[in-house]
């Protein structure tokens, strides 16, 4: 039964979802906290679903063999070491919108409560104090707001704050110029939203280029007396730098929902009167939290179930309807590539895959992604359909397509190439009744399907070969199976595949070389 894990405080809905499906599932909220209870859980899991408190670190991903995806209940993966679960082959998913609106209203309901001092307000006329001019505050109207990151939650508290008559600047080097007027926001450099804006907000993800996005460089040339207002990550911002540029006045005021280590908690910001601070609770509505632990209950359980790939941030996306048609064509592919890599020769400098017929319609990623992973296998133990394409590219090997619609003799073909700096070797597959079947090897044609032991040949096309062979084999006790021949003229060269009942050894192997019509005699495993 496949299993999944729950380690953060998720929406009763994923674990009813999971189970509806027929998939065991583990619910331990507490469990993220507590990495070496973590890793002990993780053993036996396929799935895991979180939020933001478990960190799923490079050791943990280690010390989880069975893990296939990792869903992330929300919309931050900064908490996921994506290089080593792409090397674990782990797919990588978050629910890129479910709480997105949700965010975007904490942001705004921030930019409000520290430009009216409302926390301190209520604080104090709870107290009975009624301190009236204590808390004058500054109107929203006709300011302008900068955002650092202008996707989908930034582009929310765009148009929310265009409602409140805001003048809205962004800064993102990733949004188009098109995008921008859509929205109506003005893109300008992170130095001059600095000076212009008088209110930041930052929507961007946490990742080597922005951190410290706002650093003491930054709030050295900010405007004087700005806000501003991170419902985004903790290590957007030099906290120490903000600190004492709230101290000195440069920043009015600052409303903070994530910090650089959370749980953050005796944190020196707090002491600040001017600093409106929430417990990392931008996402947390009754309605964000369900929407995003249906969908990442969902997208875990279709990935599991039936391989349909959704918002993965490491993987090629392929729906619930593509996932049964491409399953039979990725293994077709896995086939060809792995009978392509167990025989050529040297370092693999390229492959190419061409698709024919009714396949060049489907979506190619996938299928391209078991080819090469299977190629490279006999040279990367590492690689995996995950991190081939990528693996690949690191290497300089050049992965190509091609698609022609139609296929003469069959409904859909497959042809892989691998080449070396020793050549290339090709070869061509077709499914019958959904299995996969070579029917070309380089321009020999030859029909063979797949067995876990065989044995490929090349050799003279002379009389005599077979038997010889078949008493090389019976005397080592290796049952053939199937005896799959093809050869372009007589006399020529053959080809054979063999499926054996049998693994050969090696000294079966040096008896089939020595034959003396043998070309070329390699064992394959499938
Ligand atoms: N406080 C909370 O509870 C929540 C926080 N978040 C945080 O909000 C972040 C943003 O979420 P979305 O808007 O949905 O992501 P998104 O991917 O739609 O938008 C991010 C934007 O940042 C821009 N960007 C990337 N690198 C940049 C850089 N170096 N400088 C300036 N802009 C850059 C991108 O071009 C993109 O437009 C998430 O990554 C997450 O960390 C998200 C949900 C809840
Ligand atoms: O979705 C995100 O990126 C968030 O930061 C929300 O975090 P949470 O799920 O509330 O721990």
């Amino acid at each position: 039964m496949v299993k999944v894990l729950i380690s953060d405080k998720l929406g009763d809905d994923a674990v009813r979802i999971l189970e509806a499906r027929k998939i065991e599932v583990v619910f331990n909220p507490d469990l993220g906290k507590d990495p070496a209870a973590l890793k002990e859980a993780l053993q036996d899991v396929d799935g895991l679903a979180i939020r933001s408190a478990t960190k799923m670190t490079a050791e943990l991903i280690e010390a989880a063999p069975k893990l296939k995806v990792i869903g992330r209940a929300g919309i931050g993966v900064d908490n996921i070491d994506i290089d080593a679960a792409t090397a674990a082959g782990i797919a990588v998913m978050n629910t890129p919108f479910g709480n997105a609106v949700t965010t975007a209203e904490h942001a705004i309901a921030m930019m409000f409560a520290v430009a009216r001092k409302i926390p301190q307000a209520d604080a104090s006329t709870k107290q009975s104090k009624w301190e009236k001019s204590k808390f004058m505050g500054r109107e929203l109207f006709g300011k302008t707001l900068g955002l650092i990151g202008a996707g989908n939650i930034g582009g929310i508290v765009a148009s929310r704050a265009q409602g409140l008559r805001m003048k809205v600047i962004a800064f993102d080097p990733f949004l188009s110029e098109e995008k921008a007027n859509d929205m109506g926001v003005e893109l300008v450099s992170l130095n001059e939203l600095l000076q212009r804006a008088d209110f930041i907000s930052l929507h961007t993800p946490l990742n080597d280029k922005t951190r410290n996005i706002i650093s003491r460089e930054a709030l050295e040339v900010i405007r004087p007396g700005a806000f501003i207002i991170n419902c985004a990550r903790g290590g957007l911002i030099d906290e120490d730098a903000l600190a004492e540029a709230l101290d000195d006045g440069r920043v009015a005021g600052a409303a903070l929902d994530v910090f650089a280590e959370e749980p953050a908690k005796n944190h020196p910001i707090f002491e600040r009167e001017n600093v409106v601070v929430t417990p990392h609770l931008g996402a947390s509505t009754r309605e964000a939290q369900e929407n995003v632990a249906v969908q990442i209950a969902e997208q875990i359980a279709d990935y599991l179930l039936t391989g349909a790939v959704q918002n993965a941030l490491n993987m090629p996306s392929v729906t619930a309807d593509e996932a049964p048609k491409l399953k039979p064509f990725i293994n077709l592919g896995e086939k060809l590539g792995s009978l392509a890599g167990q025989l050529v020769d040297g370092a693999i400098t390229g492959i190419s895959v061409r698709f024919a017929g009714h396949v060049s319609e489907l979506k190619a990623g996938p299928i391209v992604s078991g080819v090469v992973s299977s190629a490279l296998k006999p040279q990367l133990a590492t690689v995996n359909a995950v991190n081939a394409t990528s693996l690949a590219k690191d290497r300089g090997i050049s992965i190509t397509e091609e698609k022609t619609e139609t296929s003469p003799n069959f409904g859909s073909t497959l042809t892989v190439k691998v080449e070396t700096a020793n050549g290339a070797f090709s070869v061509t597959g077709a499914l019958f009744g959904g299995e996969p079947r070579i029917v070309r090897i380089g321009d020999v044609r030859l029909e063979a399907s797949l067995a876990p032991n065989m044995l490929f040949v090349i050799n003279e096309d002379k009389p005599g070969f077979i038997g010889a062979l078949g008493d090389v084999l019976s005397d080592a006790k290796v049952n053939i199976a199937t005896f799959n021949l093809g050869r372009q003229e007589a006399g020529g060269e053959a080809m054979a595949l063999i499926a054996l009942d049998q693994e050969l050894s090696d000294d079966t192997l040096r008896a089939i070389n020595a034959l003396p019509q043998i070309k070329r005699a390699a064992p394959l495993k499938f």
